[in-house]
């Protein structure tokens, strides 16, 4: 099987301050890879680098087996979707609006929308829950409506590989449910690589074939959730201590700090 992402060797900084240090990695086509880390670890820059929207230092990056630098974006947003934590909109536009923008790189200048491209649409906000949101202006939502509706904007560029930055961070536990669900579905009926970073061990661990966990700019470990979330790789990269307890129905163990 061939690989959806190949980071290679890369370095990235802001400044002075090295952000990323010679991560390699290869993402497999068709996983679902959650990242994972404290804050400051590199989580976000990661992604960053893997969408072009920073490049890195020294290394180099390959998604669909093309390098990144010969990918034109347009040609890049029908391969690969994000939906960043940061995203900004500066206009009333309708959530509706919004989630069109997602079939950009499939239309033609000065053309307006298909009926395929309205299919899409209506397909990606029933999977996000945002149908019922289409005609209020971006602003007169909540934080989680609007990461859902973000969500719903990557799924329209029917993407892939879909690269997620925190999509959980804003929603209820209903809505994490939901969307890690729709990211499962998609990703095993669809085949879509899912690469998301998440700060819920457990729900990463519960959801994910794969975990990259990182610490200071560094991959700590790259491997199953069991083989990479044990007691030693926690306390390292977080410095806490940690009690995983077996449930029977999950295959990996739950972890729960110890209090002292
Ligand atoms: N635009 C920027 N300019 C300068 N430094 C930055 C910038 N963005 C991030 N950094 C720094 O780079 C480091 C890594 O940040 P990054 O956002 O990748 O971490 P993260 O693991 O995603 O963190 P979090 O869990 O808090 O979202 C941090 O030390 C951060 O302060």
């Amino acid at each position: 099987m061939s690989n959806a992402v190949e980071v290679r060797n890369i370095y990235f900084s802001y400044g002075y301050e090295e952000v990323l240090k010679n991560i390699d990695l290869s993402i497999q086509e068709g996983a679902f890879i959650s990242i994972l880390g404290p804050n400051g670890s590199g989580k976000t820059t990661l992604l960053k680098n893997i969408c072009k929207l920073l490049k890195p230092l020294k290394g180099e990056i390959f998604v669909d087996d093309k390098d990144l630098n010969k990918i034109a974006f347009k040609e890049l947003a029908k391969i690969m979707a994000v939906a960043h934590q940061d995203s900004n909109v500066n206009f009333e536009f309708t959530v509706y609006d919004i989630v069109m923008m997602g079939r950009y790189p499939y239309q033609k200048r000065f053309k307006s929308e298909s009926e395929n491209d309205v299919k899409i649409v209506k397909r990606a906000m029933e999977n996000t829950e945002t149908w019922a949101l289409r005609e209020k202006s971006i602003h007169e939502i909540s934080g989680g409506e609007r990461q859902r509706v973000i969500i719903a904007r990557a799924l329209a560029q029917e993407p892939k590989i879909l690269l997620l930055d925190e999509p959980i961070s804003q929603l209820d536990i209903k809505h994490q449910i939901n969307i890690l669900n729709l990211c499962k579905r998609l990703n095993r009926e669809e085949k879509i690589t899912i690469i998301t970073t998440l700060h819920d061990i457990n729900l990463a661990a519960r959801y994910s074939d794969y975990i990259l966990l990182m610490n200071k700019g560094e991959i700590k470990a790259f491997g199953l959730p069991e083989s990479v979330l044990t007691k030693e790789n926690i306390q390292d990269v977080y410095g806490i201590e940690v009690k995983l307890i077996k449930l029977d129905d999950y295959k990996v163990p739950y972890i729960v700090p110890v209090s002292s």
